[in-house]
């Protein structure tokens, strides 16, 4: 039996229990590797232009050479504007469009990027202040992260500057988003989901949820912190920043499984409008895929597991905050030990075709058994 040789870079316990579980050969990156797990710096490295780096048909990645498209703050929020323009022009219901806001397609909070366009942020302020919050793009766990409710407190960039538009990402690359005001709250305290998707091919497209997420809890109520928008231990759900906190509970990590998140609405809203939020989040997921579809790589050595934040509002109505090219595989608990095993076994499964060793040439119709912890969200050659 061919045993597959492995190189991985990130996280590595899980992964490393997983293959070596398989049998699996670990190998160097410089060695002839069939399943690479690697960082997205690394990937970016492989697939830079001036290598000329060939990946073999036995070869397989855990990114794709752009997955940046969708899991950089300021292009996931172009390309899903560029998506809705195209939806719009094309004349489809979807895209249906009352003075200025869409209906179906209106699920991430109004976002600008700053400094570039500042100025558009301004006239939306001015139309309707509330609250903002300010994300730097090249950082992540809630770092740089600050609430606004003036124009003051955005002094940096108010200068008259001249940006061009297509300036690249730098390190004073910010988005600002308009602030979920009224999240659904559990026990009084905000939280967001953390979902897992797979996708094995964005031509076709080729998507799975898997079946166990979790909700991130806040440390610190919201009601009382609501007007204190510098408690971020109230307004900031990542558990990077909760575990700073006084209230941080290491045992469950203020974590809870999506599964109690279900039974919890279909007891206080019922089973019809639990299903239906469930169903507009996997509607979300399957545009924002076909928002980066046509500018995403055709390589079929490329899978990727993207980490979706969700953020429920008071009506049910789910908003898409941000795509993660490299979710956390660090386990702060121990179902988290479980539930990060149990997805990458079930990656693995899905990626590898019958013959256990990977294959680009592989149709990727993976068998029904191999997708028992996943739901598919869109598999347009089924
Ligand atoms: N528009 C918004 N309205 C309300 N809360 C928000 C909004 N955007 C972000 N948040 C809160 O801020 C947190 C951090 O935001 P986000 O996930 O975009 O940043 P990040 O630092 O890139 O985090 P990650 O480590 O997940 O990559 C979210 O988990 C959420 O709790």
């Amino acid at each position: 039996m061919i045993k597959i040789k492995y190189c991985v870079d990130v996280d590595r316990s899980v992964l490393i229990s997983n293959f070596e579980k398989r049998e699996w050969i670990h190998v160097g990156p410089e060695d002839e590797w069939n399943f690479y797990w690697t960082s997205i710096q690394t990937c970016r490295c492989l697939f830079n232009a001036d290598k000329n780096y060939r990946l073999k048909d036995n070869q397989i990645i855990n990114h794709f050479p752009n997955h940046y498209e969708l899991g950089r703050k300021d292009l996931l929020i172009r390309n899903i504007r560029r998506y809705r323009r195209e939806m719009l022009k094309s004349g489809t219901p979807i895209a249906k469009c009352i003075r200025g806001t869409f209906l179906y397609l209106d699920f991430i909070p109004t976002t600008y990027v700053l400094p570039v366009d500042y100025h558009l942020f301004l006239e939306e302020y001015h139309r309707n202040p509330s609250t903002w919050i300010v994300k730097p793009c090249g950082k992540s766990q809630g770092a740089g992260i600050f609430l606004i409710d003036k124009l003051s407190q955005l002094k940096k960039w108010s200068k008259k500057k001249k940006y061009p538009r297509n300036s690249s990402i730098t390190k004073e690359t910010y988005i600002i988003s308009r602030y979920i005001e009224n999240p659904l709250l559990i026990s009084g305290k905000k939280f967001d989901l953390r979902l897992y998707v797979l996708v094995t091919s964005f031509h076709p497209l080729k998507a799975y949820l898997f079946k166990f997420g979790f909700c991130r809890f806040c440390s610190v109520k919201y009601n009382s912190h609501v007007t204190d928008i510098n408690c971020l231990f109230a307004h900031l759900t990542n558990v990077s920043v909760q575990k700073e906190g006084d209230d941080y509970n290491s045992i469950h990590g203020g974590k809870w499984p999506t599964k109690n998140l279900k039974l919890y609405l279909a007891s206080t809203r019922g089973e019809e409008r639990t299903q239906k939020l469930f169903d507009d989040i996997s509607w979300i997921i399957i545009h924002s895929l076909k928002a980066v579809r046509s500018v995403m790589s055709h390589d079929t050595h490329c899978f990727e597991c993207y980490g979706y934040d969700i953020i429920v509002d008071q009506n049910l109505k789910p908003w898409l905050i941000e795509v993660n090219s490299s979710p956390s595989l660090t386990c702060t608990t121990s179902s988290d030990q479980l539930l990060k095993s149990k997805l990458i076994d079930s990656i693995v499964s899905v990626v590898l075709p019958p013959s256990g060793i990977p294959n680009c040439r592989w149709d990727k119709n993976p068998s029904p058994e191999s997708l028992v912890n996943f739901d598919v969200l869109i598999d347009e050659l089924q």
